[in-house]
């Protein structure tokens, strides 16, 4: 609320840089460093702060509704005084709780030593001294320089600035780049209109400024409405799934236990033991590892990529990324090298060209937008004296206009505006053309040749960018509307070579069925000319132009059957994920350039590299340290790894307990006393618990990992069905032979049922964790100890001397066989259903 006011009582935008400063107390020099000491915001003592953050980590261990519902059953079975039961599924919630906290926090100490690499910077003037701090160490009063590519990092008033462009989308909505100046603004005017002020979070485009930072942190206009909303995290299709079905679960659990208790009391059984023991039946049934399943095998996942220099930003990333089946990519530095060469300066006779050479050197050497391979290829050229030049003025680049000014001057010879961009868009702004001898002809004459010569350099596999100029003398200071009337002078050809493996990096990912779609910014033929070097079809390409005549709907139509996007804007490029989304893909997006950041946070997976600019880098999802598609396939592969054993996890929790809860909602109705104790099902489930965490780490056969599979929750229904009904059948067949063959004791019927049910549930996790015969698939191992571990406990437990206490009992030779028997027939027959039900819903 204090806050609130003092921003309110500081309309910072209605004042002159002066009064601000004053209030702030600094200057235009910066403050100094003590000042900066002092205004730091007080960090709590670090040891406290660590503490705290590993109590929330574990705390947020258990934040899910299955372990809610292990917490409720814990307080019941307290308030029943079943010790027993409750020190269970305490234990049960401890090792979960443990076993997340664990794998969670070495995986995000490994993350945050990489993560520290990425700390976005921002420029600053201190003690009139020029330096680069952490983003969030930026106080009130800072003197910020802001250029393209930046997150501003508070909210600040202007104090100077050159064709200052500010993408402001994340506070007003406003995708459109807004242009800012300085002076004075009404004090009650909309944040839209303050174009004296920036706002922290919002990025640069174009151009540069310097401006005092007025408010930092909760405080800015950021802050607030972040504060509000807590910033709703979008949940991946696969969380969707794992949700749904989780609830899904609740409810089936919920509904059979109140049918349990209603039978149990109805036949006479004591009430508070009935809704005990259906309590623990239906924990039997809720996946309750599975959050820490999950979160195992994610964080391994996310380590495993750590040593491949691929740095994880968000977890669930991981998952979309196994699921992904296309993936959108920009073309410099991801096909290419990245690394531009310049080839020539060549004129419309087809000479090479001195003043074109002096020109482009100029431009690239005064620019100041954000940094990008063209002007450093340009700028490294050695080149024709250019001393006695002086920058006048400048209008950075941008993806609309695709063109850049520079303003020089130098004695005699006046002011030149020279100007380059993509060739189309320079002979947009050019109505004559000079001539190797100095000829100055009417351009509308060459433009047939200009276009020869642009498919022929393009064909070649030449960048070509155009030049330009024209004497601004009389009126030195440009704007954007100064680029027209120009003189052309030439060609930049520039090469910018494909990586030697880029072929086989493609065909991998269509090995894995991912599928590769170029969004280039660049032209049409130089994008052909690409495909077929890459070995795409050159025909299934569509240029921004043609993207712009269709509604959205039509793009969504047409969107498949294209490879290539060229000639695009950045707000198209984000257009062209949606619409690959809206046909049911999984899209992934890499990119590093500021036109790249809406795509990126638009797609499912968004990738960048670590040199990229701040803004596409805080869009995406992973960062890799070096741009190599190729570590994507190994994260392609961890992430299918983590889905399917995610799935095995899911479908021996469904298969065994679902069949079990169904049958001892039948033996309540026969049996004259309970099937087995609340405490015995739920050590059953605490035992099957240890090997089916281990599955998180389990090997995964490699046919699975071929294509990318999507959470399909119809079809887990089907497998529970098929599944559940099948063990059901098994146990009711061991009910029986314990009745009417052994005329079992409840105790021994308890013994020879929970026996029984564990190793079943063992041998069938064998038998489901793989498609082959389960022999043919080797197993991870953790897995196959901990199962022989659990089967020998088993085994064991019944003849220890404690065994009353839990209710056990030794039971007789015969009785342990046939149980083992039944359990080895059982296996035998999952088996035979997998490989029909696998077939049959060609899953
Ligand atoms: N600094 C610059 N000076 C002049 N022209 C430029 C500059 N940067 C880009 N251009 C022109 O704008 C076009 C589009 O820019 P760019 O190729 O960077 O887009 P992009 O979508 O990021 O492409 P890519 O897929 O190669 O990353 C370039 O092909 C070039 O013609
Ligand atoms: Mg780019």
């Amino acid at each position: 609320m204090k806050k609130n006011k003092s921003k309110a009582g500081f309309p910072f935008w209605s004042m002159t840089p002066e009064e601000v400063m004053l209030r702030l107390d600094t200057s235009s020099s910066g403050l100094s460093l003590s000042d900066v000491a002092m205004r730091k915001p007080k960090p709590v003592s670090p040891m406290r702060s660590a503490l705290i953050r590993e109590i929330f980590l574990f705390a947020s261990q258990f934040k899910n509704p299955l372990t809610l519902l292990l917490l409720f059953a814990l307080v019941f079975a307290l308030f029943l005084e079943e010790y027993t039961e409750s020190a269970i599924i305490f234990s049960m919630l401890f090792m979960s709780g443990m076993l997340g906290f664990y794998q969670e926090r070495k995986a995000t100490r490994a993350a945050e030593k990489l993560k520290a690499l990425l700390v976005s910077k921002s420029r600053v003037k201190r003690e009139n001294e020029i330096m680069a701090v952490p983003m969030q160490e930026v106080v009130v009063g800072d003197i910020l320089l802001l250029e393209a590519g930046n997150i501003i990092p508070a909210d600040a008033l202007i104090l100077e600035l050159k064709d200052f462009f500010v993408n402001e989308a994340v506070l007003t909505g406003e995708s459109f780049p807004s242009e800012k100046r300085a002076g004075k603004i009404p004090a009650d005017s909309p944040l839209i209109n303050r174009q004296n002020s920036v706002f922290k979070g919002t990025h640069v485009i174009s151009g540069t400024a310097t401006a005092v930072a007025v408010f930092t942190g909760a405080d800015t206009f950021m802050g607030e409405i972040e504060a509000g909303l807590r910033v709703n995290m979008e949940e991946t299709a696969f969380e969707k799934g794992i949700n749904r079905f989780g609830y899904m679960l609740m409810r089936m659990a919920l509904l059979i236990a109140g049918i349990i208790v209603f039978i149990n009391i109805w036949t006479g059984k004591d009430a508070l033991t009935s809704i005990l023991f259906a309590l623990a039946l239906s924990l039997g049934l809720t996946p309750e590892m599975l959050p820490a399943v999950l979160t195992i095998t994610l964080s391994s996942g996310a380590k495993r990529m750590a040593k491949k220099n691929v740095i994880v930003k968000k977890l669930s990333a991981i998952q979309n990324l196994g699921a992904m089946d296309v993936l959108c990519s920009d073309k410099t530095g991801t096909l290419s090298e990245g690394e531009v060469k310049v080839h020539s300066y060549v004129s419309i006779s087809g000479q090479e060209n001195t003043l074109i050479r002096k020109f482009a050197f100029l431009n690239a050497w005064y620019e100041t937008g954000y940094p990008n391979p063209m002007d450093v290829a340009l700028r490294e050229q050695a080149v024709t004296d250019i001393s006695g030049y002086q920058k006048v003025d400048e209008i950075p680049f941008d993806f609309i206009r695709k063109r850049l000014s520079i303003v020089v001057t130098k004695e005699g010879e006046g002011n030149i505006m020279i100007t380059k961009g993509a060739l189309k868009n320079i002979i947009e702004v050019s109505d004559k053309a000079l001539m190797d001898d100095g000829r100055l002809v009417e351009i509308a004459q060459f433009h047939d040749k200009i276009n020869q010569d642009f498919k022929k350099f393009s064909a070649e596999g030449f960048r070509t960018i155009g030049i330009c100029y024209k004497d601004v003398t009389g009126d030195p200071l440009i704007t954007k509307d100064d680029e027209v009337g120009m003189v052309f002078l030439g060609y930049v050809l520039l090469h910018d070579p494909l990586k030697a493996d880029i072929r086989e990096v493609i065909g991998g990912l269509k090995d894995k069925n991912v599928q590769l779609k170029i969004i280039t910014g660049d032209n049409t033929l130089i994008a052909k000319n690409i495909a077929v070097q890459i070995g795409i079809s050159p025909k299934k390409i569509i240029s921004g132009k043609e993207l712009h005549s269709l509604s959205d709907e039509a793009i969504v139509a047409k969107v498949d059957k294209m490879d290539i996007f060229a000639e695009t804007e950045p707000s198209q490029k984000e257009r062209i994920v949606r619409a690959l989304q809206k046909r049911g893909h999984i899209v992934g997006y890499v990119g590093d350039g500021i036109n790249d950041a809406t795509a990126l946070r638009a797609a499912d997976v968004g990738v960048s590299v670590n040199n990229a600019v701040d803004v596409a880098k805080e869009a995406a999802d992973l960062i890799l340290l070096e741009k190599e598609l190729d570590v994507l396939k190994d994260g392609i592969m961890e992430g299918r790894k983590t889905y399917q054993n995610t799935l095995k996890y899911i479908f021996i929790t469904l298969s065994a307990n679902f069949g079990n809860m169904f049958s001892m909602a039948g033996a309540s109705i026969w049996l004259p006393f309970l099937p087995l104790l609340p405490s015995q099902i739920l050590l059953t489930n605490f035992l099957t618990d240890i090997p089916a965490l281990s599955i998180a780490a389990d090997r995964v056969d490699e046919e699975l990992l071929e294509k990318p599979r999507r959470w399909d929750i119809g079809f887990l229904r089907k497998f529970m069905m098929v599944f559940g009904f099948q063990s059901s059948v098994f146990d009711f067949l061991t009910f029986a032979v314990l009745v009417f063959v052994f005329r079992a004791s409840p105790e021994i019927f308890r013994t020879g049922w929970f026996i029984e049910s564990v190793i079943t549930e063992l041998l069938i996790l064998f038998v489901i964790r793989t498609r082959r015969l389960f022999f043919k698939s080797k197993m991870g191992k953790f897995l196959f100890w901990s199962a022989i571990l659990v089967i020998i406990t088993v085994l064991v437990i019944p003849y220890m001397p404690f065994s009353t206490s839990l209710g056990f009992t030794a039971i007789p030779l015969e009785v342990l066989v046939t149980m083992l028997s039944i359990a080895i027939v059982y296996a035998w027959a999952g088996e035979m259903t997998k490989k029909i039900l696998f077939k049959k819903l060609s899953y």
